[in-house]
């Protein structure tokens, strides 16, 4: 059975930066088997928490995600002065009904009840600190300015060279105010001073990022209540051309519709170049908000099982990851399909979703609507027969880390032959298979995917060491303690160098 090895000596799963390991490696061994469930999904965590923050009622999240990107979510809502709570070692939040009200929007704040003790200098934005979450940035663009306030949204070096132009255009064309992108090219910090949204249709683009039309999706029922005239009940939001990772705006669907706005698609009759629109009515509340506030259970999140259905793959195992099916909301569960592609076995049941491993074969596959699993998959593509050409994804260009030039750097580290394309990457193993793959040290780039799926060479490739595992903080602190479990044998940490 393989075995973790880590830099910090006799430490235990790394838990803080205090304690973090600043290198792993992931012994290879036999086949990976066991059961496992990934902790909540990041992205219905952040979607969730918007619309409680401006839901009529008290919402309990149950089996949410804690981590870096729905900590900078938390964060955030709470200097604003929404409050929240959070239980059982993070996986409930209690978003409280008596703070968020969007009608003091003439005191620049969206509350009324704690703004008080929220710290913000007067005549001063709410300084909003994002870190490198696409989500968080994204979605409470949007909401904070069709609510109102004066806000400044600023993030990781990282996250000020990611775009969001297309999203400040969107809202620049009904926003009662300004709204600014500081960086040249168009990207945070966002400078935000709005008084809320006019009434109108708002066209975005959708080539870059879909989070751009689900945090516009998830604003439109937020309009200041006291607004005069009153904004129409009804928005609609359309896409100007190609709309990338279509499957997450399904999920923004359906998160509003559980607290109570409704949501109905166009698909004809659009103007010139718009591919599909969304026409979106807030909840019927009694006093004005645009939510409903209520219990709310998250699935766990399908692109971190990813990695475990990928061990099974890879070392000729069979996990189950338990929660998942395909009838969640997440489209990385189709992560699956493109395994069984390969050569794996797939199992659906009631309890979740069994892969076991068989002889693999490379493919081509077009990841554009599964883009947060193309790193897994490229690692499993090293231990197929012949290449895998990975299609559809330029906007990973735009995440974490440039995905597709940074990740094809690194495989070609472990032996394997890449060729980048404008939109992916061709993975060719060697001529001889895994025999003429090696270790090497793995850069990840700050990007916790390109951590927790390299690792997973380490099955199969002795000698893959993982340069800041830390990392995998921003969505799963847990993770290569979780790995270690799966692996199934008690770890044995050493100090390594490279
Ligand atoms: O809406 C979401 O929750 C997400 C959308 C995707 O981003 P893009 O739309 O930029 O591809 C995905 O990569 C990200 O991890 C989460
Ligand atoms: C791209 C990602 O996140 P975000 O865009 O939310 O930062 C991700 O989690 O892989």
């Amino acid at each position: 059975m393989p075995d973790i090895h880590s830099s910090s000596s006799n430490a235990p799963a790394p838990t803080s930066a205090a304690t973090a390991p600043t290198m792993v490696e992931v012994i290879p061994g036999g086949p990976v088997s066991g059961v496992i469930q990934p902790p909540g999904s990041k992205s219905l965590t952040n979607r969730a928490l918007i619309c409680a923050a401006f839901a009529a009622g008290t919402s309990q999240l149950r089996g949410a995600l804690r981590s870096e990107d729905t900590e900078v979510m938390i964060d955030a809502l709470r200097t604003i002065g929404v409050n929240i709570d959070v239980t059982e070692g993070g996986r409930t939040i209690t978003v409280h009904n008596d703070t968020v009200h969007n009608d003091t929007v003439h005191n620049d704040t969206v509350h009324n009840d704690t703004a008080k003790t929220a710290s913000k200098p007067d005549n001063e934005p709410y300084p909003l600190f994002i870190a490198n979450s696409g989500t968080t940035i994204r979605f409470l663009t949007a909401a904070l300015s069709a609510a109102g306030g004066q806000f400044r949204l600023h993030g990781v070096p990282r996250m000020h060279e990611r775009p969001i132009g297309d999203l400040i255009d969107a809202i620049s064309t009904v926003i009662q105010g300004s709204i600014t992108a500081e960086s040249p090219q168009g990207c945070p910090p966002v400078s935000i001073d709005s008084a809320g949204w006019r009434e109108g249709e708002i066209e975005v683009g959708g080539a870059v990022s879909s989070q751009y039309l689900s945090g516009l999706m998830m604003a439109a029922p937020i309009g200041p209540r006291d607004a005069n005239p009153p904004r129409s009940q009804t928005t609609r939001i359309a896409v100007q051309g190609e709309l990338v990772s279509r499957p997450y705006v399904e999920m923004t669907c359906r998160v509003l519709e559980s607290f109570g706005a409704t949501v109905k698609t166009i698909t004809s009759g659009l103007a010139a170049g718009q591919s599909v629109a969304f026409d979106i009515s807030p909840a019927t509340t009694t006093d004005g908000y645009g939510y409903r506030g209520i219990d709310y259970a998250i699935e766990p999140d399908a692109s971190a099982a990813s990695y475990f259905w990928a061990a099974a793959a890879i070392s000729g195992g069979s996990v189950t990851v338990t929660g998942l099916t395909h009838a969640a909301m997440q489209g990385d569960v189709g992560f699956v399909d493109v395994l069984k592609q390969m050569g794996c076995e797939v199992d659906e049941h009631e309890a979740g979703i069994t892969v076991t491993g068989g002889r693999l074969h490379g493919i081509d596959v077009d990841m554009n609507a599964i883009s947060d699993t193309v790193q897994t998959l490229a690692v499993v593509a090293l231990f197929a027969t012949g290449p895998t050409r990975v299609r559809g994804v330029a906007h990973n260009r735009f995440k974490e880390t440039d995905r597709i030039g940074d990740l094809a750097c690194e495989l070609t580290k472990l032996g394997a032959h890449v060729t980048e394309h404008e939109d992916g990457l061709t993975i060719t193993p060697p001529a001889n298979g895994s025999e003429g793959l090696h270790g090497a040290v793995l850069q990840t780039y700050h990007d916790h995917r390109m951590a927790m799926s390299l690792s997973l060479a380490g099955l199969r490739i002795a000698g893959v060491k993982i340069m800041d595992p830390s990392c995998t903080g921003k969505t799963y602190p847990e993770y290569f303690a979780d790995l270690e479990q799966l692996i199934g044998r008690a770890h044995h940490w050493s100090t390594l160098s490279t």
